[in-house]
């Protein structure tokens, strides 16, 4: 088939005419890679990023890192960070978040540690992404934060050290809430001690891959306690990290094989992770699909007759609400209902991912209900017509996986999936 111009706008999302049959590599995690260049800033050396994603979100946190006096080399794959020496270039620096919430929440515990003035914004939707229970949380641990309502813009007044110490907070709306006081806990004087007070942390597999990455670099993280994380002040060690494949962002691409009932193998899948992504092969499995490990990677080949054979879900996704676009999409392809419950903290992400699943998915004929914290599906023919993505990369992804099924779905500024991969509709349609 001809395949679109990537840089169309609206896109028209290219759509399957029988199993498709792919083996892909896939960049780097955007989680990994924010996380291992924050540590790196942090670190009693320089380290190196190996395979490196690169994304806006992460050449954000690369800009952002550098804005406080840290070198981050970006030329190649293997990105090499020379850590903070003490003191913001200049004194007065500014950090643009972009919609990237682990630049927003990740890199003002690390401004506290440079001596000097830090100034945060970011997109306008950014300045609605909930922020206020970090920089209360901050201003607890001995820092000063002036914000206005909670949100960006923000200013971080570093003196070049934090006091630290034991903080409660509630991250009810985000699992980066913990991270980010746990990535640069150590560093702090007395270290820090985050407890939760309110309803259930979503994403807990990223604050599991926070800890895991801190013990890597010889940090003491005591999560023992339910809701408790203490980590004892120290030196974070350089590291050399390779970054593995982004899981998350394999939905799309492992969803082809369902939607078409080809086969669609993931390289480089890992055997164990700390990713939410690897979720998918579970999620795919109810669905219909079958999902096997071999040497190349993970491979999923998807029901007979595609789209057609799909079975509907009941799913609680509070632990990977970022894999619920690419899930609805995939639902309301479905032969049977679903319900995808869990996730009212997905309305403060990139977007309001629940209302603009409704929205879009509806608009294209889906039988859906929004609900506070999720999404009932039911069996309906879809129809070709716009996919808005709202300026979130995962809508995006939702919207060329009904277009694979479904011709004529045109996926407005496709670009936006710029955020966390490089180039995707070229590499999307490069599949077809
Ligand atoms: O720490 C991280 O890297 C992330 C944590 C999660 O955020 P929430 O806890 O806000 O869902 C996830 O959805 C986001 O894509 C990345
Ligand atoms: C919620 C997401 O991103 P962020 O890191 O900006 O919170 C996401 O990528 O799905």
């Amino acid at each position: 088939m001809t395949t679109p111009a990537p840089h169309a706008d609206p896109w028209p999302a290219p759509t399957t005419t029988g199993p498709l049959d792919a083996t892909v590599t896939l960049p780097g995690s955007k989680s990994l890679t924010n996380r291992a260049l924050v540590l790196a800033a942090l670190a009693d050396g320089p380290s190196v990023v190996r395979r490196a994603l690169r994304s806006r979100d992460t050449l954000l946190m690369a800009r952002a890192l550098g804005a406080l006096g840290a070198s981050v080399d970006t030329s190649g794959d293997d990105w090499r960070v020379v850590p903070l020496d003490g003191g913001v270039p200049g004194e007065r620096a500014t950090v643009d978040c972009g919609l990237a919430g682990t630049v927003m929440r990740f890199v003002p515990p690390a401004a506290g540690l440079v001596r000097g003035r830090v100034d945060f914004d970011g997109d306008e939707h950014m300045r609605k992404r909930p922020v206020g229970e970090i920089l209360a949380a901050l201003r607890a641990l001995g820092m000063a934060v002036d914000d206005s309502d909670g949100a960006l813009p923000f200013t971080v007044h570093g003196t070049g050290s934090v006091p630290g110490g034991t903080v409660v907070i509630d991250a009810s709306a985000s699992s980066q809430f913990v991270s980010a006081l746990l990535l640069a806990g150590a560093r702090f004087e007395a270290g820090v001690d985050v407890r939760h007070d309110g309803k259930p942390i979503p994403s807990l597999p990223h604050i599991e891959m926070t800890i895991a990455m801190l013990r890597d670099r010889g940090v003491a993280v005591d999560d023992s306690d339910a809701n408790r994380w203490a980590v004892t002040p120290g030196p974070i060690a350089a590291y050399h990290e390779a970054i593995e494949p982004d899981l998350s962002n394999a939905a799309p691409f492992l969803a082809l094989a369902a939607v078409s009932g080809g086969t669609v193998t993931v390289r480089d899948w890992p055997a164990s992770t700390t990713q939410a992504g690897d979720a998918l092969r579970d999620l795919l499995a109810r669905m219909g699909c079958v999902v096997a490990r071999t040497t190349e990677g993970l491979r999923v080949t998807g029901p007979s007759g595609g789209w057609r054979g799909l079975q509907g879900l009941d799913a609680d996704l509070h632990d990977v609400g970022e894999l619920a676009p690419a899930v609805a999409a995939l639902c309301a392809l479905a032969q049977t209902p679903s319900h995808l419950t869990g996730i009212a903290h997905i309305r403060g992400h990139e977007t309001d991912r629940l209302a603009a699943l409704a929205t879009e998915l509806g608009a294209l004929g889906a039988d859906v209900d929004e609900h506070p914290d999720g999404l009932t599906l039911r069996p309906a023919t879809l129809t070709g017509g716009v996919f808005h993505t709202y300026a979130d990369h995962r809508m995006a992804h939702a919207g060329v996986i009904v277009g694979a099924a479904v011709p004529g779905v045109l996926v407005e500024n496709v670009a936006t999936t710029s955020k966390t991969f490089p180039d995707f509709a070229g590499f999307w349609s490069g599949l077809f």
